[in-house]
Order: structure tokens, then sequence, then C-alpha cells
């Protein structure tokens, strides 16, 4: 039996699991397209017929939902856009209103380091409140990364354009509006067709998830025993299928830790003609700092970080091999054959198992079209490490700081040089053992025709490991989205096939929760 790494607390052991058992081949032979999928007669809960029915006659209207909320340009890193998170937040708490649910607006207070802005409400729902059911909570949120039209797009990031492919484009129509409103779509879909919901739901939509998920842990751990209290299991639906045909169940995350290095010197912006080769440049220094940090082969510079990664096992190499995932994969999705790894076994490593450190960004530094002669007065970095077991924030953020000071020095330079942590989120791993993850998986096979694969992700989604730890409950992450959808990239995407059948999965996850045995 493969090993797995089973997270109590902040301890992680490793015990033996088995994996969700496979699903006869027959149920795929015996199924039956739908309109974007499959319907699978055999094994089907007799609510899910009518259910999937009504989501195909409503599937205008639910793209109609995902248009409106494309529309309005929640970025949460961008001061300015803050009126627009809060209105998103307004929209899902009055669609969730609309829908029958009870809906609380939380207020999270001010902005930590930027107090002259409110963090944007956490929206709080909950639908049904039947003792005799079981009680789901899921996560998603509804802020966006940024997204201007000049960075590439081949259309408005903020106007849903469908091609005749049925390739929604349009910023968080993958990440994470799309999965976020296909739990509306299954509350909809229920009433309209006359159908009860299998289960109790709750829901914790933020607004600050791009941005580090400011404030939610403490709202999280204060809340777990009130408004989250019934929960029996929860679901996020927040990141990406390996390929673009093979649905996967989740159960762990890298984390995320985001650093700044600000260097400056001269007192305002120079003429390089006049200063240039006279004064010491802080673009200079930080480019010089920041390609000490990592190679072109994505090999970590900083050192003692490598030494803190849990060694691979044979088990968990075992696991690699039987994944569905090639290399073409890797291209499609990359839009390009430049992957750094030979093999599809070390690409899902490098994503899932290993930390990496990716170079973001220069606030400050010219990068207008054009040709200006400015050596810029101060200039600050941006890098992250996404970050696996056995990493702690504060190991990492030592190692970082000391070597990011100890290379300035070495370049005898008379600027300063500041270096702190922006954020940072927390990696996850846990047991897919669990009647959460068997009822995915039949929802899995019923509403695609094929077994889920069981991943790991390499993005981060901050307050998964607060969710397991406050309520002490299963979490799963069940993705909508594939991998050519291109998150946080430019033309973001969301197929229609998986924003229906995505809301059919998620309907159909629901129903199997229900009928999973409390023991299982
Ligand atoms: C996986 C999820 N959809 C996502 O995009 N998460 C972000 C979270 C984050 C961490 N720091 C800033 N944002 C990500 O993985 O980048
Ligand atoms: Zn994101
Ligand atoms: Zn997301």
């Amino acid at each position: 039996m493969p090993l797995h790494r089973l997270q109590i607390g902040r301890l992680l052991i490793s015990r033996p699991v088995s994996l969700p058992r496979p699903h006869p081949v027959s149920l795929f032979q015996q199924s039956r397209r739908s309109f974007y999928g499959y319907i699978n007669d055999s094994k089907m809960a007799p609510q899910l017929e009518p259910f999937f029915k009504q989501v195909d006659q409503l599937s205008d209207s639910f793209i109609d939902r995902l248009r409106k909320a494309v529309a309005i340009p929640s970025v949460s890193a961008q001061d300015e856009s803050r009126p627009d998170v809060f209105r998103m937040g307004q929209f899902l708490a009055s669609e969730l209103e609309a829908l029958g649910a009870h809906v609380e607006q939380r207020p999270l207070g001010k902005q930590p380091g930027k107090e002259h802005l409110e963090l944007p409400p956490v929206i709080v729902a909950r639908y049904g409140n039947d003792p005799a059911k079981r009680t789901i909570l899921v996560y998603g949120h509804y802020d966006v990364q940024p997204a201007l039209k000049e960075d590439g797009w081949a259309t408005e990031p903020f106007e849903l354009t469908i091609d005749d492919k049925g390739r929604m484009y349009g910023r968080g129509s993958t990440d994470d509006k799309g999965p976020v409103l296909g739990w509306l779509n299954v509350i909809e879909a229920h009433k309209k067709a006359g159908l009860e919901l299998p289960v109790n739901l709750l829901c914790c939509f933020e607004g600050m998830e791009e941005y580090g998920s400011e404030g939610l842990d403490d709202f999280i751990q204060a809340e777990a025993q009130k408004f989250f209290k019934d929960a029996d299991a929860v679901c996020i639906s927040d990141n990406y299928w390996l390929g673009t045909e093979k649905p996967c169940l989740t159960y762990g995350l890298r984390g995320c830790n985001y650093y700044s290095i600000s260097v400056s010197g001269p007192a305002q912006d120079l003429h390089s003609g006049v200063f240039g080769g006279s004064a010491h440049e802080p673009m200079t220094d930080l480019v010089t700092v920041l390609s000490k940090l990592v190679d072109s082969q994505g090999n970590i510079l900083i050192p003692g970080i490598m030494d803190l990664v849990e060694p691979l096992t044979e088990e968990e190499k075992s696991l690699y091999p039987g994944i569905s995932y090639s290399m073409d994969n890797l291209h499609e999705s990359l839009g390009s054959e430049t992957g750094i790894h030979a093999t599809k076994e070390r690409t899902l490593m490098a994503r899932w198992r290993y930390p990496s450190l990716s170079i973001h960004g220069i606030e400050g530094a010219f990068s207008a079209p054009g040709a200006k002669t400015v050596i810029p007065a101060k200039v600050i970095g941006k890098f992250s490490i996404r970050t696996v077991p056995n990493m702690e924030s504060p190991d990492v953020n030592k190692l970082v700081f000391d070597y990011i000071k100890a290379e300035f020095a070495k370049l005898n330079s008379k600027n300063t040089l500041d270096v702190w942590l922006q954020h940072d989120g927390k990696w996850w791993v846990a047991s897919p053992k669990h009647w959460n993850f068997s009822a995915a998986s039949k929802a899995v096979t019923q509403v695609f025709g094929v077994e889920p694969d069981m991943t790991r992700e390499g993005g981060s989604i901050p307050v998964t490991l607060t969710f397991e730890q406050a309520t002490g409950k299963n979490v799963l992450l069940l993705p909508m989205g594939s991998s050519t959808d291109a998150a946080h990239s430019i033309n973001e995407k969301l197929d229609k096939r998986n924003y229906i059948e995505g809301t059919k999965l998620l309907g159909a996850y629901l129903h199997y929760v229900a009928e999973e045995p409390m023991n299982a």
C-alpha cells in the first residue's frame, strides 16, 4: 500500500492508506453522451437525472451569471479596485439571497499595513438546516488577479467572450468565479427541478485570496465552532485538472512565501547620461541580487532551502508513473515546449513536492514601450517561494533574509537594501482516504465516465490547512477548470463544458456525500 502523508495539526506522520478503489470499466462503457459529457445510466442516484437535465436547461442563464461576475473587476491586489471587490461580494450575497440562502456579510476590518483600506467582507451563507442531513462547507474566492488588455489579452479581460469552441475567456472565469458560481448553480437547478438539496450547505467566500487571504485565518478559527460548527466536511473548488480530459481530486498544495526587496539610493530618478557611471544604480544592484536566487534550471540557489525538504521515499516515487499526465499535457498548457524536465514524473514532482522560486516583477522600473533613459531611484523586486513539506515559514525567511543581505554586501554598493516577507501561506497534504473523497470520486465517474486521478497541486490556497485544523474535518479539493485555463495569465478562460459539467459534478458530489456511510 502506498504511504501517504497525514497532517494532524502541524504534525506530519506517514501511514499506509489505500486510494479509492477503481470503478469498473463497465460503468464507463455504459455511459451515453449528455449535452457536454456523460450520463451514466447504471448507478445513477434517482435525483441526479432530473438535476442534470435542469443544469443543461439552465446552462445559458448560468453563463449569464458568470458574465455578470466577470464584468466586476474585483482585483484584490490593486488599492483602486477595492470598491469593485466589495461590489463583487455584494453581487454574490444578492444572488445567494435570491436563491433563498441565509446570507451574512462579515467585515474583516482594516487591511494590515494599508489601514486606509477596508478588507472586503467574507460572504457566509447557509442553505438548508436539516439535522438529519450532512453539512458540507464550501469555500471559494471572489477576488481575481490583475488584468489589463495591454498585457496581451486577445479580448477585454473583464468581458466574458465565448469563442466557437466554447472557451469562455475572462479574468476570474476559472479562478475562481466559475467554480464559486457552480455552487449557486447547483442550488438553483435543484430549486427549479423541485428537488431538495441532499445536504445542508455552508458557504465561505472571501475577497482577498489572491493577496494571501488577509484576515481569513482568524475569521475561520473564530467561526469554526459558530457559523461553521455543523460542517461534516469541507470542499474547495479552486484548482485545475492536470490535463483537459481527466478530472482529478486533490489532496495536497504547496505553500507560498511572497517577498519584496527594495533598493534605493538617489533622492530622485536620474538622467543616465549625466549620472550613469558616477552613481550606484539601484536597478543594477537589484537585478544582481535577483540573479543569485534561482538558476535557469529552476534550482534555488539559497543555501539551506533544499535541506528543509522532506526526502522522496520509494513509496511516494511509485505513485507518479500511474498519474494520467504526459509531457504533451505540459506543452499544451505551457503553449510551448519550454519545460525544464525530461519526464512527466520529474515534472510532476517539481510541481507538487519540491519548492520553486519565481521572480515576478520590479516596481519602479521603466516598463513601458519606448526608450526612456532614466536611472530609477528606488526599485522593489518581487519574488515568491512555493514551499513544501517540511519547510516552515520562519526557517525559510531566515535563510532568505541572511542570504540576500550577504549577497548585497558583496556588491560594495552605497545604496540601501531592505527585504521583507509580504505574506505567507502554508502548504497542506492530507489523506484522501475519507468518505468526502469517495463521494467526489463517484461523482466524477458519474458525470465524466472516468475515474479521477489523485493529485497534489503546485499552487497555494492559504486557508486550506486552517479549515482542516479549525474544523477538524476532512478537506477535499474538487477542481472544475482544466490545465489549459491559464489562471493568473493573459487569456484566462473556462470551457463551457467544464463549467456546465462541473456544476453537475458539484451537485452529484453532494448527492454521493449524502449516501456515504457515516464511518466510511
Ligand atoms: C490555486 C489558487 N487558485 C490560487 O491561484 N492561489 C494563489 C494564492 C496566492 C498565494 N499568494 C498569493 N496568492 C496562488 O497559488 O498564487
Ligand atoms: Zn489565483
Ligand atoms: Zn484561486
